[in-house]
């Protein structure tokens, strides 16, 4: 039997059936949410994500704001940037697009962004509340696998949870989100330290491979059953590779396609942000 398919780009049409109504009623109360990107170099793959998020925004009647900037910008002139986002009221909430070119300090210019116009949830005090339980922007990527999870009725309570990697965008954040009262989970964070990557996704209900390793999970590594989310995209010679092997899907119960799972969840979740955000301006 083959797994169910968790279709993360029918999920997101349908959460921006739900978006566009909120959007509508905050105009009209004169709190449009503006969601503004800053984006620097040429990298295609962020330039395809950057342009995905303003066709988004005009879908559902979100204004939207781009900052394209040169790869050899400086650190000050980026900063430059945000301060202007920052003092701008058209702008209620933006992003700083990752990966950055290696010359630039990422931390210092996610921590620059006004912490109420962090769309992104990265912003430390983002996290800082994420750790302690407040309310915050959750990280796009994180927040939307547990929704895409949430609407096709896969349990989290009690279940036993492997996050396969590290970073700071899906696998830290997530292992805290799940392990929240309201989700329950038992999580496992792998990474490349990890001595038996096979056992401990083994014993898995749900694995998410957030990696960046093409093929990394294996048919053979997955308990028959489990919900398999693949979240890595790497690109070699023969096109997009995601970190789940294809023949995992005969052995799942529940699979994310890639593409078509996870990244048009991380998309929706970024929209949502911007309209919770404005709707907190309302008070
Ligand atoms: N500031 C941020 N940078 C990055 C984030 C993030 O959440 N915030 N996540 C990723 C990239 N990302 C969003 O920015 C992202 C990745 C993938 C997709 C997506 O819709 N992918 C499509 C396939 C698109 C393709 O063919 O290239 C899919 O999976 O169906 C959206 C957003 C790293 N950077
Ligand atoms: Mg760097």
């Amino acid at each position: 039997m083959s797994a169910t398919i968790l279709d993360g780009k029918a999920t997101k049409e349908a959460i921006f059936d739900e978006l566009r109504p909120r959007v509508a009623r905050l105009a009209e109360q004169g709190s449009a949410p503006g969601l503004a990107t800053v984006l620097v170099g040429d990298d295609p793959g962020s330039h395809s994500y950057v342009r995905a998020k303003h066709n988004d925004c005009a879908k559902v009647g979100i204004k939207s704001i781009r900052k394209d900037l040169p790869a050899d910008v400086s650190q000050a002139e980026v900063e430059a940037v945000l301060d202007e986002l920052n003092a701008d009221p058209a702008c209620t909430g933006y992003i700083v697009q990752l990966p950055l070119p290696k010359h630039l300090d990422a931390g210092p210019l996610l921590e620059r962004i006004a912490p109420e116009k962090d769309a992104d949830g990265l912003h430390p005090i983002s996290l800082g509340r994420l750790v302690l339980g407040e309310e915050a922007p959750l990280p796009c990527t994180p927040r939307g696998i547990i929704e895409l999870l949430r609407r096709y009725d896969v349990p989290l309570n009690g279940a036993q949870v492997a996050v396969v990697g590290r970073g700071i965008t899906v696998g830290r954040p997530i292992g805290l989100l799940l392990t929240r009262r309201s989700e329950n989970a038992t999580v496992t964070l792998c990474h490349t330290g990890t001595k038996d990557l096979a056992a401990e996704v083994s014993r898995a209900d749900v694995v998410i491979a957030a990696a960046g390793k093409p093929n990394l999970i294996t048919a053979d590594m997955v308990k028959p059953g489990a919900a398999v989310l693949d979240v890595g995209v790497t690109r070699t010679e023969a096109g997009l590779s995601g970190d789940v092997h294809p023949d995992v899907a005969e052995v799942a119960g529940f699979i994310s396609p890639n593409p078509g799972g996870v990244g048009p969840m991380t998309r929706a979740m970024l929209l949502t942000n911007v309209v919770e955000a404005a709707e907190r301006n309302l008070g």
